[in-house]
């Protein structure tokens, strides 16, 4: 048997496995196979077609952005409105062969986006060129996945369950698991919360699985299976994610506004420009970027000139985008709190500089390397 046929019985078996009690560990065994088979299916293919040219784009600018969707949703209509990059646009499914970048200039940063071509389910499997696409994707920073609004709910469920079978979690958080293989002494277990999902004995079933007999195991948090299994695998990309519902200008309003409100959405008309800067200003939030702004002593800051951070980045990065040299030779910093809300309100922001000229804030060099921006915010 294949690994996809073997892929493809495990699934069935779990969706005909009633749960309960009784089946708790059997289910937990059939996940950790599964995750197994999905990791061996994607170890890197052989064959140099598998390898494709043209995804390998320089990471260029302060972020990255891949925007990953369903043939003709209109990804490239999007690059090219957003970017001064032309990508092709056609009513065909495939237009777009290759990872095309463009650059997004805003608040003063440069956010790569990179269109990709569309894919398909079964893209996990190396359908059309789902595995180069995916694997771009999970270089990015923030992924948008852009749908079709006429038919957004089916594509939405397909590509979600594309991209969760390559590990690749979308708009969750590392689950808050400590988990280190020993050399000896077995399994060692424990939790901070009361579990409701996993108990000792299941953890012990999973890792027997992988053939982990030594270990350390803390649950700090009440985590599926699933969960403790993406702690084990380990090669887990936990990555924020946009919803685009395109095309919106085809729908009426009552489900224009239905999709709006769905969890992490966003609606847009790349053809009648509708709503785009809405989008932009969730996109800056989802890549959770920082503007921070230098200033001589006696003038006033430079706000067309920007150092992006991501936010809680500490003063020793700031130091490292000045000069190399800077960190190690750090006294103090005055630091001037919410900058970014002054760039956004640019006059008032500016008002309030010259009416307030004393820092919020002295830091001392000891706190260089501990004081997370976002702190001072
Ligand atoms: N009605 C409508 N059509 C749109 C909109 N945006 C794009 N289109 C059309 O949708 C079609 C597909 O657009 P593309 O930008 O080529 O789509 P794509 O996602 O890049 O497609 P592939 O590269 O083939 O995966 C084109 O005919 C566009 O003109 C929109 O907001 N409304
Ligand atoms: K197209
Ligand atoms: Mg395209």
């Amino acid at each position: 048997m294949g690994i996809l046929e073997k892929i493809s019985e495990i699934e069935k078996e779990i969706a005909r496995t009633q749960k309960n009690k009784a089946t708790e560990y059997h289910l937990g065994l059939l996940k950790a196979k599964l995750a197994k088979y999905r990791a061996q299916l994607l170890e890197p293919s052989k064959s140099p077609a598998a390898k494709g040219e043209g995804f390998d784009v320089m990471k260029s600018g302060d972020a990255r952005v891949a925007l990953i969707g369903f043939p003709s949703v209109g990804k490239s209509t999007f690059l090219s409105l957003m970017t001064s990059t032309a990508s092709e646009a056609a009513s065909y499914e495939f237009t777009t062969l290759t990872c095309i970048p463009g650059v997004i200039e805003y608040k003063g940063a440069n956010i790569q986006l990179l269109d990709l071509p569309g894919i398909i389910e079964g893209a996990a499997q190396g359908k059309g060129r789902g595995r180069q696409v995916i694997a771009v994707a999970r270089t990015a920073d923030v992924v948008i996945m852009m749908l079709d609004a006429t038919k957004g709910e089916v594509q939405r469920a397909l590509l979600e369950k594309e991209l969760e079978s390559v590990g690749i979690r979308l708009n969750k958080s590392k689950p808050n698991i400590y988990f280190k293989p020993k050399k000896g002494g077995g399994i060692s277990f424990n939790s901070t919360v009361t579990l409701t999902q996993c108990s000792e004995k299941l953890v012990q079933l999973i890792l027997h699985e992988y053939k982990i007999f030594n270990a350390e195991v803390l649950f700090r948090e009440d985590c599926s299976p699933d969960e403790f299994i993406d702690v084990i695998v380990g090669n887990r990309v936990y990555m924020p994610c946009l919803y685009v519902y395109n095309k919106i200008d085809q729908i009426s309003m009552e489900e224009v506004d239905r999709l709006a409100r769905r969890p992490h959405s966003v609606v847009i008309s790349c053809g009648m420009k509708l709503n785009l800067d809405y989008l932009l200003e969730k996109l800056w939030e989802y890549l959770a970027l920082t503007c921070i702004y230098t200033k001589k002593r006696g003038q006033r800051p430079d706000f067309t000139d920007a150092i992006i951070l991501r936010k809680g980045a500490s003063v020793e990065h700031v130091c490292h985008r000045i000069h190399r040299s800077l960190a190690s030779q750090f006294k103090y910093a005055l630091v001037w709190v919410s900058v970014r809300q002054q760039l956004e309100s640019l006059s008032s922001g500016v008002s309030e500089w010259s009416s307030n000229p004393s820092p919020h804030f002295l830091l001392q060099r000891g706190q260089a390397q501990s004081t997370a921006l976002k702190e001072w915010a």
